[in-house]
C-alpha cells in the first residue's frame, strides 16, 4: 500500500501558495496514530517550522500545543476515527516561542486499495480574530458596571493596552465649541493623563468627526502637517471612530495612536466600533445626568420660586424658595392647586386672560399679587409655561415666580428719585415734562394752562458766599413759598439749580400775570436764614398753552425765552412770552457771542463824566462809563450789554479791564497835573467774586495811584442782595483805602437803617429823582430827605442826572455835596474830557476832597 508523499508539481504550488496551511496525515503502520506525510509551505510563515520539520518529527505538533489547549485538542482529535472529521481552534507555539491561534479542520479519508487510511486538514491563522475576541471579552468585562468618567477612562486604557497602542483618547464635541474636542479620557504610555481640549482643524480627528472611521499607517505628519501634537508624539498609526448619539449625529471621537506602523485588523476595528457605540450611549447618559444635576441644582438652589403642576394644575413639586416665599411647606401644597395663593387682588378677568395666553401660546408672564400662608400679600413676577408631550398634549405646567417686593420698593424709590427733587420735595424737570405731555396730549378740548419759569437772581453768589447749606435752606424756603402762593391746583417743580417751574390750570392772562407778580413779591420778601435778613429777587417767564405752543418743547422754550427776557431786562419782574421773543432770544445769543469777542477785539472804550463840587463847582473826579463799539451795530449802551455780561459771567474779565483802564487814565491825568478821583462801577457778580480785592490792589500798585483816588460804585441792589460776607468784603476795600459809593440810591430796597452798618463814603441819588425834582414837589421832597438822611449817616451825597441849571439852586439848598450830569458834560472819551477839563472855565487845581490838584472847575452852560 502506497502512502502518497509526493504531489504533482502543479498541485503543490497551488497548495504552497495558499495562505492556509494544508496538511495530510497517514495512519501509522503500527498503532492508531497518524503521522504527517505532507505540510504545505505556508506553515513556516505561520509557525516558524518548515514542512520538513513537521515531517521529520511526527510529535512536533503535539509538542507545540498550548498546555491549556492540549487535553481538549487531543480528545477532539481522538474523535476523528469515530466522527470522520475534527473542527477546532487552539493555540500552537511558534518557533519564536509565541503562540498562534489556528482553526484546524481535518477530514478522515478511509483507506482504499491503493492507499492506507489518511486524513487531510487545513490550518487557518485566526490569531487576529482571537485577539479581537479577547479584547472584546476583556474590555467588556473590565468596563461592565462602570459609568461616567470611570467608564471613559477604563475604556481607553483597556482598549489601548489590549491592542498595544501607546495613545488613546475619548473626546467629546460640545455645542458651544463645535470645532474643538474636549477629552473625557486621555491615555498615554501606560497611564491616564489630565484631560485637555484641542482644535480639530488639520487633525485626523476632523475626518472622524465628519462621520468616517479613519485608519492611517505610516508617516502621519505628511498627511497632517499642521497637527503638531501628532508630530511631537511621533505617531505612525492612527485609528479613530466617530461616537454617535441616538440620532446618528457625531458627538465625539474614540481614537488610538501608535508610534510604529501597525495593522488594525477588521475585527479589532469592529470591536472598537462596538465600544464607540457604547461610549455614545454613555456620553448621552452623562450629558443627561449633567443636565439633570444642573436642573436639580437650579430647582433646589434657585432664589426664584418654582412650582410644577400636572395638566390639571395639581401641584406636584415646589422648590425650597417657593416654600420660603409662600410660607407653605411642600407637603401642604402637594395635590392642591395654585389657587391657594390667590390674594383676591386680581379679578377673574385677569386669570381668564392668563389661561387664554397659556392655551394659545403655551406661555404667560406678568405681575400679580399672591398671599402668603400667614395672610400677608406680596407682589411677584410670574412666568408660566405649559409642557407638552410629543403629541402636543399638555402634561405639566411650570411656574417660576420671583418675589418683587424689594424690586417694587426700589421701583417706587427710582420713580421718586426720577420724578422728584430730593432737596425740596418738589417734582423735577422730568415730572414737569411728563405732566406737560399729558396736558398737551389731552388737548382734545384744549385745556389751557400757564407755564411759569422762575429763576432766582444771583443765587450763585449766595452759594459762594454763604455756603451751600444756606443755599439749600433758601431753595427749600423758596419752594415752600411758591407752593403756598400757587395753591393746590398748581404743580410746582424744581427744574434746575435755582430754577422753578409752575404749571397752573389758568386760562386767564390777567390772573396769570397776578400770580407771577405775587411770586416775584413773595420770593423777594427777606429770608431769616442768617443773622441779617437775606433778600433774594427773582425773574419769571410765562408761557400760555395753547397760545404759545401746543407741544411740550415749544412751551418750555417759550417760558424759558420769556424768563431770559425778564432777566435781561433788569430781573425782579415777570415777562409773558411774546411772538417776537424768539427772534429777540436769537439776537441776544448773537450779542452774547459778540460780547465774548469784544474784549479780544478791543471794542470797549471808557468814557468819563465829571463829578463836581456843588458849591465851588470844582471837578473833583470822574465816573468811568463803559462803551462798546460794536463793529456792525455801532455804539451799544451799557444798559443793553451789562445785564448780559452779568448773566454770562463775562462781567468779571470786563470789569477787570475797566478797573485797569480807569486807573491807567487816572494816573495819566495825574501826570498832567490833574489829580482826579475816578469812580468805577462794580456789578454784583464782580463784587462777590474772589478776585476783586486783589485786582484793585494790583491796579493801584501798577499805576502808582493812592487808594483814595479810586471809588468803587456799587448799586443798592448789590448791597441789599445781601450775605453775611458783604460787610467783610466792604471792610476789605476799606482796608485797601479805596472809597465806596452807593449808586442808584432810591431805586431798590432803600433801607437807611442798616446802611449805617456799612462803611460807605458816598450816596448817589438816582437820576430819576433828580430829573423831576425841578417840576415835581414829591420828588424834590424825596431828594431832600435822602440828602438829609445821608448827611445824618455822615455820607457825602452826589446827585446824578443833573441836566439843567435849574437843578443847581435846589441842590445847593438841600445841601447836596456833589453833582454830575449832562448839564456839565456828557460822558466823554479820555482825550475829549481832558480837552473839556482844560477848557472848563476857572481851570484851577482841585482834588476830590477839595484839595488843590490842577483839575478843571467851573459850570457848563450849554
Ligand atoms: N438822562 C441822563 N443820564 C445821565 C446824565 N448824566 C449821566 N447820565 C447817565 O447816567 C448813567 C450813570 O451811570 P450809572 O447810574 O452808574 O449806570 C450805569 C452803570 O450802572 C452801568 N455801567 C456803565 N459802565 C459800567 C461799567 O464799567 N461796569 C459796570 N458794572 N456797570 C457799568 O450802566 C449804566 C448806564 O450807563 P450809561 O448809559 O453810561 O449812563 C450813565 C450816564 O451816561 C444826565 O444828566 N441825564
Amino acid at each position: 500500500m502506497n502512502i502518497p508523499t509526493a504531489l504533482p508539481d502543479d498541485l503543490r504550488w497551488v497548495l504552497d501558495g495558499s495562505p492556509a496551511v494544508t496538511y495530510a496525515l497517514a495512519r501509522a503502520e503500527q498503532g492508531p496514530s497518524f503521522r504527517p506525510v505532507f505540510v504545505s509551505a505556508h506553515v513556516e510563515q505561520l509557525l516558524g517550522y518548515a514542512p520538513v520539520d513537521w515531517l521529520a518529527n511526527p510529535m512536533l505538533w503535539e509538542q507545540c500545543l498550548h498546555p491549556q489547549d492540549r487535553a481538549r485538542v487531543l480528545s477532539n482529535s481522538a474523535r476523528l476515527q469515530t466522527d470522520g472529521w475534527v473542527d477546532h481552534e487552539y493555540r500552537v507555539r511558534h518557533r519564536d516561542g509565541g503562540y498562534r491561534w489556528v482553526h484546524d479542520r481535518l477530514r478522515l479519508l478511509p483507506a482504499t486499495a491503493e492507499r492506507p487510511e489518511m486524513a487531510v486538514g487545513v490550518w487557518q491563522d485566526i490569531t487576529a480574530r482571537q485577539r479581537a475576541d479577547n479584547l472584546l471579552r476583556t474590555v467588556s468585562h473590565l468596563t461592565a458596571g462602570v459609568t461616567g468618567e470611570a467608564f471613559f477612562q477604563a475604556l481607553v486604557r483597556h482598549l489601548a493596552e489590549g491592542m498595544g497602542m501607546r495613545y488613546a483618547l475619548l473626546g467629546e464635541l460640545t455645542r458651544r465649541e463645535p470645532r474643538r474636542v474636549r477629552t473625557r479620557a486621555l491615555y498615554m504610555d501606560g497611564g491616564l493623563v489630565p484631560n485637555m481640549s484641542y482644535n480639530l482643524a488639520g487633525t485626523p480627528c476632523a475626518e472622524v468627526v465628519s462621520n468616517e472611521p479613519c485608519l492611517y499607517t505610516g508617516d502621519l505628519s505628511s498627511y497632517f502637517p499642521d497637527d503638531e501634537m501628532l508630530h511631537e508624539m511621533g505617531v505612525k498609526t492612527y485609528f479613530g471612530v466617530p461616537i454617535l448619539d441616538a440620532y446618528g449625529s457625531v458627538t465625539g471621537v474614540l481614537a488610538f495612536m501608535h508610534d510604529e506602523p501597525r495593522e488594525v485588523s477588521a475585527t479589532e476595528r469592529a470591536v472598537i466600533s462596538l465600544f464607540a457605540a457604547r461610549a455614545g450611549t454613555e456620553l448621552a447618559r452623562s450629558r443627561v445626568e449633567e443636565q439633570l444635576r444642573l436642573t436639580d441644582q437650579v430647582f433646589e438652589g434657585s432664589r426664584d420660586a418654582i412650582i410644577i403642576t400636572d395638566a390639571d394644575s395639581r401641584i406636584l413639586q415646589v422648590n425650597p424658595a417657593f416654600e420660603a416665599i409662600s410660607g407653605y411647606r411642600e407637603e401642604e401644597l402637594l395635590g392642591r392647586t395654585p389657587r391657594i395663593l390667590q390674594s383676591g387682588q386680581q379679578g377673574t378677568g385677569f386669570y381668564r386672560e392668563m389661561w387664554q395666553a397659556l392655551n394659545e401660546n403655551g406661555h404667560w408672564q406678568g405681575e400679580l399679587w399672591n398671599r402668603r400662608a400667614d395672610g400677608r400679600t406680596y407682589p411677584s413676577l410670574l412666568s408660566v409655561s405649559a409642557v407638552t408631550d410629543h403629541q402636543g398634549e399638555v402634561t405639566h405646567y411650570i411656574g417660576i415666580a420671583s418675589d418683587i417686593t424689594s424690586h417694587k420698593a426700589a421701583e417706587r424709590q427710582i420713580n421718586y428719585l426720577s420724578h422728584y427733587d430730593t432737596l425740596t420735595g418738589l417734582g423735577n424737570r422730568r415730572m414737569l415734562e411728563e405732566e406737560l405731555d399729558r396736558v398737551v396730549r389731552n388737548a382734545r378740548g384744549v385745556r389751557p394752562v400757564g407755564l411759569l419759569f422762575l429763576d432766582l437772581d444771583r443765587f450763585k453768589n449766595i452759594n459762594d458766599t454763604l455756603g451751600h447749606d444756606t443755599g439749600d435752606q433758601l431753595l427749600r424756603e423758596v419752594a415752600q413759598r411758591l407752593q403756598e402762593v400757587a395753591g393746590a391746583q398748581a404743580m410746582v417743580c424744581r427744574v434746575g439749580g435755582d430754577e422753578f417751574a409752575l404749571l397752573v390750570p389758568e386760562r386767564d392772562h390777567d390772573r396769570c400775570a397776578r400770580l407771577a407778580r405775587q411770586l416775584v413779591e413773595v420770593v423777594g420778601q427777606p429770608y431769616k436764614l442768617t443773622e441779617r435778613p437775606l433778600v433774594v429777587t427773582c425773574s419769571v417767564g410765562v408761557a400760555m398753552h395753547p397760545r404759545d405752543g401746543n407741544r411740550r418743547e415749544a412751551l418750555i422754550s417759550a417760558a424759558d425765552t420769556a424768563l431770559h427776557y425778564a432777566k435781561a431786562h433788569g430781573s425782579n419782574h415777570h415777562q409773558f412770552h411774546e411772538p417776537g421773543m424768539t427772534a429777540a432770544a436769537a439776537e441776544r445769543l448773537h450779542l452774547e457771542n459778540d460780547l465774548r469777542e469784544a474784549l479780544r477785539r478791543a471794542e470797549f472804550e471808557l468814557h468819563y463824566q465829571p463829578i463836581l463840587d456843588t458849591r465851588s463847582l470844582q471837578v473833583l473826579g470822574v465816573e468811568a462809563l463803559l462803551r462798546w463799539h460794536h463793529p456792525e451795530e455801532g455804539m451799544i449802551p451799557p444798559d443793553r450789554f451789562i445785564p448780559l455780561a452779568e448773566e454770562t459771567g463775562l462781567i468779571r474779565p470786563m470789569g477787570a479791564w475797566v478797573l485797569q483802564t480807569a486807573c491807567a487814565q487816572a494816573a495819566r491825568w495825574r501826570e498832567l497835573g490833574m489829580a482826579l478821583s475816578v469812580s468805577v462801577n462794580v456789578s454784583g457778580e464782580q463784587f462777590f467774586g474772589d478776585e476783586l480785592p486783589r485786582a484793585v490792589r494790583d491796579a493801584l500798585a501798577r499805576h502808582r495811584l493812592p487808594p483814595e483816588a479810586l471809588t468803587l460804585e456799587i448799586t443798592e441792589s448789590t448791597l441789599m442782595h445781601g450775605s453775611l460776607n458783604i460787610e467783610a468784603r466792604l471792610d476789605d476795600f476799606k482796608a485797601i483805602g479805596v472809597r465806596l459809593s452807593l449808586d442808584d440810591f432810591g431805586t431798590g430796597y432803600s433801607s437807611l437803617s442798616y446802611l449805617k452798618r456799612f462803611p460807605i463814603d458816598t450816596l448817589k441819588i438816582d437820576k430819576s429823582f433828580v430829573r423831576d425834582m425841578v417840576t415835581d414837589e414829591h420828588d424834590r421832597t424825596l431828594a431832600n430827605t435822602v440828602i438829609a438822611m445821608g448827611h445824618g449817616l455822615s455820607l457825602a451825597v452826589v446827585a446824578e442826572g443833573v441836566e439843567s441849571a435849574e437843578h443847581m439852586p435846589l441842590l445847593r439848598q438841600a445841601g447836596c455835596d456833589r453833582v454830575q450830569g449832562y448839564h456839565f458834560s456828557r460822558p466823554l472819551p479820555a482825550r475829549k474830557l481832558t480837552e473839556w477839563l482844560r477848557a472848563f472855565r476857572g481851570n484851577t487845581a482841585s482834588g476830590p476832597d477839595g484839595g488843590t490838584t490842577g483839575a478843571a472847575q467851573g459850570e457848563r452852560t450849554d
